[in-house]
């Protein structure tokens, strides 16, 4: 895995997705090297760098034109770049000019999640995975909500990490800000 501090970053984006979180990704997603995997709201890069090394080919879209360019800065740092599709737009728009794909990772949605999730579930392939991460309560009603109403049957989690500092008589734990994974497959 690429550690955090591996990734150039910027104060403008958000991200990377913390190491942790981007291996319980992979893991849930069961992402192999047959899948297309669309990364919405690539922010930094962190997930789609990840995943295009092991996926066939990785969509990634942001609104943020920042966020274009320092994911596109990632993926040539780690080598993953050509198997890596850049789309500067708003979810919407770009997902409506897309193909099918297997993977949907939503990591940010500016609050058109609903429309969002309509949308990849009518792109996804027979066995598509869709992954919200949320650290908003919000994001996790409107996930849990809509993937019920589209007939499936979403799972949450909530991951709380907390890593080792040095400080002067040993190592204390400092927590991090909880983050949700809810995903759903398609049966
Ligand atoms: C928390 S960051 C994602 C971090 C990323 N997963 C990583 O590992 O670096 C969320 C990103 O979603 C983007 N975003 C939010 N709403 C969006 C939308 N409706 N369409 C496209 N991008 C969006 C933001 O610009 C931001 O860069």
């Amino acid at each position: 895995m690429i550690e955090d501090h591996e990734f150039i970053s910027s104060k403008d984006v958000p991200g990377p997705t913390k190491e942790e979180i981007r291996c319980l990704l992979l893991c849930k997603s069961e992402v192999s090297s047959d899948d297309i995997v669309v990364d919405i709201g690539c922010g930094t890069g962190g997930i789609t760098t990840d995943f295009a090394k092991i996926a066939k080919k990785v969509i990634s879209i942001d609104k943020n034109p920042n966020a274009i360019e320092l994911t596109s800065k990632n993926i040539k740092k780690h080598d993953v770049f050509e198997n890596v599709d850049l789309i500067e737009n708003d979810a919407i728009s770009a997902l409506k000019s897309i193909e099918n794909f297997d993977i949907a990772i939503i990591g940010g949605s500016g609050g058109d999640l609903d429309e969002i999730l309509e949308l990849v579930f009518s792109k996804l392939n027979k066995n598509g995975r869709i992954i919200v991460t949320g650290i908003l309560i919000e994001t996790k009603y409107v996930a849990i909500k809509k993937l019920k109403s589209l007939g499936l049957e979403p799972k949450i989690v909530e991951v709380n990490i907390s890593r080792g500092k040095s400080i002067g008589l040993g190592m204390m734990m400092l927590a991090e800000n909880p983050i949700s994974i809810i995903s759903s497959k398609i049966k």
